[in-house]
């Protein structure tokens, strides 16, 4: 893997157009999309972008399957994608660019390729970083996250930029669920701007939201302060404060009884009961994600899962 080789990406949505655009910038990118037509410079889900001469674009994967692969598609087709092309994708570098718990197994995206794909080298790059942005030119620091310390600096270098700095760590568990749970706090962050709660609620939801973060990623063998960097609390500040969260932007629907178009992919829901389910069976108190989970499943409603909140026993900091 040196410096500028080529780089295949697996989904032409949002994130995945947004790298190609950014990684054109340092070598030959090849943009996999199951929608793409060969040839096609402009994707739906990344307006007002064109993508560089750097980038080509296909509908056949065995044109994408670079020394480096990224898996820019959601959390929840991760597995059954996987599954269906582990013949072509096992024993590759293989970098998940998703944020979530897969709904089925409770397991994260690197495990998820683990499962799926025994003899890749399992990555994940997560951190605050809107596509929109990155797509832009805009200057975005990203963690990747690798348990073979080796193959982290190769990515790491291979994957920076002048303007995308690439951070990392061999804390796996830490960084994807720092990604992964930052969704269902944004979700719940703007359920109560939406609802008109305020910002000192925000606040609270927030701080208390991190601590539920902290405390689950800890007990499934994360390093606390990883969930203080740049893909725990670097990622739930921009996602808890921005429009531009789509996560965010579904939680101010819910909280103001509006409707929220269903195409949009807002990976924080299906995480919420997934990582309810883990504290369940961790034996874990988190109240916000399990009010985010009741609320998205119609269990709640706003009122009530404030009321809820607002009436647990008093305790201390
Ligand atoms: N959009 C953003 O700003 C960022 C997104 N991410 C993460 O990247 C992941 C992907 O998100 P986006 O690209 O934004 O979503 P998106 O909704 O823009 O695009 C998803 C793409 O995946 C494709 N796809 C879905 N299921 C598929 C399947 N089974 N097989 C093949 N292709 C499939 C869709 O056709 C679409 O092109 C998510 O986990 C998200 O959290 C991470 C950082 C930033
Ligand atoms: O993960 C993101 C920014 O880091 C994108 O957030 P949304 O999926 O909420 O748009």
């Amino acid at each position: 893997m040196t410096s500028g080789a080529p780089i295949g990406i697996l989904g032409a949505g949002a994130f995945g157009g947004a790298l190609a655009v950014a990684l054109a910038a340092r070598g030959p990118v090849t943009l996999w999309g199951r929608d793409l037509r060969p040839g096609q410079r402009a994707l739906p889900r990344l307006r007002d972008v064109d993508l560089p001469p750097a980038v080509t674009t296909t509908d056949r994967i065995e044109d994408a399957l670079d020394a480096i692969v990224l898996l820019a598609l959601p959390a929840q087709a991760l597995s059954g994608f996987l599954s269906q092309h582990a013949a072509l994708l096992d024993g590759r570098a293989l970098v998940a660019c998703a944020k979530g718990i897969d709904l089925n197994s409770g397991l994260g995206p690197v495990e998820v390729i683990a499962a799926a794909c025994p003899n890749a080298t399992p990555a994940v790059l997560t951190g605050p970083s809107f596509a929109h942005d990155i797509a832009r030119g805009l200057p975005t620091a990203l963690t990747l996250a690798c348990a073979d310390e080796a193959q982290a600096i190769a990515l790491q270098a291979a994957l920076s930029t002048p303007v995308l700095r690439v951070y990392r760590t061999t804390d796996v568990i830490g960084a994807e669920l720092g990604g992964a749970l930052k969704n269902v706090i944004a979700i719940a962050a703007g359920a109560a701007i939406g609802a008109g709660f305020g910002d000192s609620a925000r606040a609270a939801i927030i701080t208390r939201g991190f601590a539920e973060m902290t405390r689950l990623a800890v007990s499934r063998g994360a390093r606390a302060d990883t969930l203080t960097g740049l893909s725990g609390l670097g990622d739930l500040v921009l996602t808890c404060t921005s429009e531009g969260s789509r996560n965010f932007r579904f939680g101010l629907a819910l909280g103001a009884g509006e409707p929220f178009d269903p195409a949009i992919t807002v990976e924080g829901v299906a995480t919420a009961s997934a990582a309810a389910a883990l504290a369940r069976a961790e034996g874990l108190d988190l109240p916000i994600t399990a009010a985010v989970s009741d609320l998205c499943q119609g269990r709640a409603t706003i009122q009530t899962a404030l009321a809820a909140l607002l009436a647990r026993p008093l305790k201390e900091e």
